[in-house]
């Protein structure tokens, strides 16, 4: 809820409501028990229950105005019968009251990118804010790891609901920044959380499984992501595409539909932005690229070939959005690892790197670990876990990718929510053990396993705990237990190296 004293009318927010009725908006809010005198209350359909079956409870607490579909009118329009209070019936409530926030919180940082994809968004605004940054700019990511870089604020989810992102789009420019990079996550586009952000430029990084439990389809889940250049971004805004993904050239066709300016990245030939070549060391990798006929070679000190595909995705982003593509390549050798992602966590003495990283999707697992292979000599040791209330399809595919590239698995605990953990690493041992060439160990305790992997590390060897990344809790039930695979790994190090 808005929390200002600030008022508007239905009409100062671009609405009407039956009958022409007017009412004095003092807060907006979706939750009935928020609500107090003077606030527009927007009873959206939900996954469990539609918001207006909470309209006693809105009309209780004082509701001036209420904005909802017409199946949500069919409860509400009776309730506020003969009352003051208006009533604004929209075709799409979750829409409207996008725009609505956006007018309401006023001003957004003047140049913003959003980036969709299955995986990597975190990773690519991470970059375009790093990038803006060291250009000298007022700049910040929005999304998975909350509000990062010139101002900070935590987020509950990748893509916040409207209200509170666009009220913090306003705090962010209220405090001085001009740049944001934001992700755009499928349920978000699906919900429109993000409609009435007005962006320079949007990009597309893979489409492989994840949220099925939610989408129900592939066709769905990929419908949902594409909502960002068929809706949000206007056709005046450039949409920067890797081309390499199976869906790219797609995904361009959906953009240049539009009448978008595309700036396709790859290795795929007649990608603008084009990668040449990648050669790895312990540290990180050089990069050979093209753009628009000139090559570039540059230093990246990011472990993982995928790296370098987020980078050049967010270089694209920020040329989309205005930028001098030599100045956006001067700042390329000095980004740094985004938390959580390929970080490297701890060394053993005997020179052993442990990594923590977020894959949590079967094409993660995959990339992860082809992309540590060529900087590792020895094995590769994975932890792997799934989520519990997610996609239940992924267990076995993510099992199956990590027996298949890894010498070494562990299965764990990742974030069971209301699951019993133990029929969740069945399903991911079941995927294991389905590839019989590699060993497998199933073990619950997250620290327990993150021990016994750190334990098995020889000279050469590598260790990745994957899936949790930058969190620091897991979720058991509904409690959250603070849980830091870094923290966890470092002390296990110590530990069997007898330094604590
Ligand atoms: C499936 C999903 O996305 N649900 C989100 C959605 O809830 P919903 O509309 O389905 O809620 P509902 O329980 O059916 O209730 C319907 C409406 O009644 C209202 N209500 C409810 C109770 C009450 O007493 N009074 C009242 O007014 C609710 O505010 C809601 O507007 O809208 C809520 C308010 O914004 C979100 O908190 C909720 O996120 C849930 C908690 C969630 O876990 N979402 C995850 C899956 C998510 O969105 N993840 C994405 C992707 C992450 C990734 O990148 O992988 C993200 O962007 O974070
Ligand atoms: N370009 C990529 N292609 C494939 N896998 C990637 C890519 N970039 C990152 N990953 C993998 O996905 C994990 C998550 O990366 P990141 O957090 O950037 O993605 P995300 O799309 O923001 O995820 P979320 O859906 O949770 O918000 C990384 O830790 C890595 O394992
Ligand atoms: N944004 C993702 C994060 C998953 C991270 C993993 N640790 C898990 O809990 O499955 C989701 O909510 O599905
Ligand atoms: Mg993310």
């Amino acid at each position: 809820m808005s929390g200002t004293e600030k008022t508007c009318s239905l009409a100062d927010l671009g609405l009407t409501a039956q009958g022409a009725k007017e009412a004095v908006i003092k807060a907006i809010t979706i939750d009935s028990r928020e609500v107090m005198p003077g606030t527009l209350f927007a009873a959206l359909p939900g996954s469990a229950v539609h918001g207006a079956s909470f309209t006693d409870a809105a009309i209780a607490n004082g509701v001036s105005a209420i904005l909802t579909d017409a199946e949500g009118a069919k409860i509400a329009a009776p309730a506020v019968e003969g009352t003051d209070i208006a009533l604004v019936i929209a075709e799409d409530p979750r829409a409207t009251l996008a725009q609505t926030a956006a007018l309401w919180f006023g001003p957004q940082p003047g140049v913003m990118v959003g980036v969709t994809g299955t995986n990597g968004k975190t990773s690519v605004a991470s970059f375009c804010r790093q990038i803006w940054t060291h250009m000298g700019l007022e700049a910040v990511n929005v999304g998975t790891t909350g509000v990062e870089g010139a101002w900070t604020h935590p987020l509950r989810h990748t893509t916040p609901d409207p209200i509170t992102l666009q009220r913090v789009l306003a705090d962010a420019a209220q405090n001085g920044v001009t740049h944001a990079a934001m992700e755009a996550s499928s349920h978000g586009l699906d919900q429109r959380r993000l409609d009435g952000v007005i962006l320079s430029s949007a990009g597309f990084t893979n489409f492989t499984q994840d949220h099925l439990d939610y989408h129900e389809t592939f066709e769905a889940y990929f419908d949902a992501k594409m909502g960002l250049f068929t809706r949000v971004l206007q056709p005046e805004g450039t949409a920067v595409v890797n081309l390499d993904d199976p869906k790219g050239p797609e995904v361009a066709a959906i953009a240049e539909a539009r009448g978008q300016e595309v700036i396709g990245v790859g290795r795929a030939e007649g990608a603008r932005l084009r990668l040449l070549a990648q050669r790895f060391d312990s540290t990180g990798q050089e990069v050979r690229f093209d753009w628009q006929g000139s090559v570039h070679m540059v230093r990246l000190n990011l472990i993982g070939g995928f790296q370098a595909e987020n980078v050049l995705l967010a270089a694209g982003l920020v040329i989309g959005a205005g930028a001098d593509a030599e100045e956006v390549f001067a700042t390329l050798p000095h980004l740094t690892t985004v938390r959580g992602r390929m970080q490297l966590a701890a060394t053993r003495e005997n020179g052993a790197a442990v990594f923590v990283d977020y894959a949590h999707t079967p094409d993660a697992v995959e990339t992860v670990l082809e992309a540590i292979r060529p900087h590792v000599m020895g094995r590769i040791i994975a932890i792997v876990g799934a989520g519990g209330d997610r996609d239940k399809t992924k267990r076995p595919l993510m099992g199956g990718a990590a027996a298949r590239l890894a010498d070494v698995v562990i299965v764990t605990d990742d974030n069971p929510r209301t699951e019993d953990p133990a029929t969740i690493r069945k399903a991911v041992m079941e995927g294991a053990l389905g590839e019989k060439s590699t060993d497998v160990f199933e073990i619950g305790d997250r620290a327990e396993a993150i021990l016994r992997g750190a334990d098995m590390l020889q000279p050469g060897d590598a260790l990745l705990v994957a899936g949790k990344g930058h969190e620091t809790g897991q979720i058991v039930g509904t409690d959250v237990l603070h849980f830091d695979d870094a923290e966890v790994a470092s002390q296990a190090v110590l530990a069997l190296d007898g330094k604590i």
